[in-house]
């Protein structure tokens, strides 16, 4: 694999799955597989859990690893081409993501989306970017659109935490109190069409996702009906698509709450993390046997590792 950006770049998904099951099994079997070779992981946005996940996969197969916080560490990159650079950016994404190549054997890259034009977002403007000028294989870290290694992670949770062969996974939409990305359920939603699974997607009415990501899913703004008899429920808050990036007026009784799983009674709780309690999702959920949401956090090692793996095996 020389990139790693959606579900698209997987040659075989229950493979990788499969792979990256196994290594949690043996974290080290092939600990000499990157010997010797740098992994640069570049964050122009916060992060917990990708960037120590990421770390650690790398570290797990014997790979050099460095962590770039470029939005609080690195010079001001300026972004877009054709500017006059008299302002506050000192430096170009195309000398920066072109220096880094020279340090590095695979790039991790995590660039949210500015939720402003949806058409520079969806062209993953800086993403691209930073794929064309370093010249080595990239990872995606969580780009404008998608979150792939959260949903790798999300797809192992379900394989291994299922407990029939065709589970039904609910997303359902969560309130917040800011616009956020529709990355984690756009790549969430293509994973599971991808999957071995019923899913469905429950949202009030104004929050449907771009049609590219939700094709094979089934669509409700009825929650209650979408949780009944679910095996997986996953909560995350995303702003709407279309008026772009904002939030509409009401749905705050969308929170997920333990009386609203009565319809569902052996469904667990899974969730991307950070989460906001009791604002996107309950804390008495949080704090019960049916959220899986640090099992599922645990799990981010795995995936990155898995894809990691089949990288370094490419070079
Ligand atoms: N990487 C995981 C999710 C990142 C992001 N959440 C956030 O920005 C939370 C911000 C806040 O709660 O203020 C999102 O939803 O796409
Ligand atoms: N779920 C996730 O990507 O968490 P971080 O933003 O903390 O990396």
């Amino acid at each position: 694999m020389k990139l790693f950006t959606s579900v698209n770049d997987v040659s075989d998904v229950q493979q990788l799955v499969a792979e990256a099951l196994q290594l949690k099994q043996n974290p080290f079997a092939h600990k000499h597989l990157g010997e010797n070779k740098t992994l640069c992981l570049v964050f122009l946005n916060p992060s917990l859990r990708t960037r120590i996940s990421t770390q650690k996969a790398g570290q797990n197969l014997g790979m050099n690893v460095i962590v770039l916080n470029i939005d609080k560490e690195g010079w001001a990159l300026e972004l877009q081409d054709g500017v006059i650079m008299n302002g506050t950016t000192v430096e170009h994404i195309r000398e920066a993501a072109g220096v880094m190549g020279e340090y590095s054997d695979i790039i991790g890259v995590r660039s949210f989306p500015g939720l402003k034009n949806r058409e520079e977002d969806y062209s993953e403007m800086i993403f691209n970017k930073f794929v064309e000028f370093c010249k080595v294989p990239v990872v995606s870290l969580e780009s404008a659109t998608r979150h792939p290694l959260q949903s790798l992670a999300d797809l192992v949770t379900i394989e291994e935490l299922k407990t029939n062969d065709r589970p039904k996974v609910v997303l359902t939409w969560a309130p917040h109190i800011k616009p956020l990305p529709q990355a984690v359920p756009n790549s969430f939603a293509e994973w599971m069409c991808k999957g071995d699974v019923d899913f469905v997607i429950a949202q009030p009415a104004g929050y449907e996702l771009s049609k590219e990501f939700t094709n094979g899913a089934t669509i409700t703004h009825n929650q209650d009906e979408a949780i009944k008899d679910a095996d997986f429920i996953y909560v995350k808050n995303w702003s709407a698509y279309e008026p772009y990036g904002k939030i509409l007026p009401g749905n705050e009784d969308w929170m997920l709450t333990l009386d609203k799983l009565k319809e569902a009674p052996t469904a667990k709780v899974m969730h991307c993390l950070p989460v906001r309690r009791d604002l996107e999702l309950s804390s008495e959920i949080l704090d019960s046997d049916r959220s899986v949401v640090i099992h599922e956090a645990g799990n981010r090692v795995w995936a990155a590792q898995a894809v990691l793996k089949q990288m370094l095996e490419a070079l």
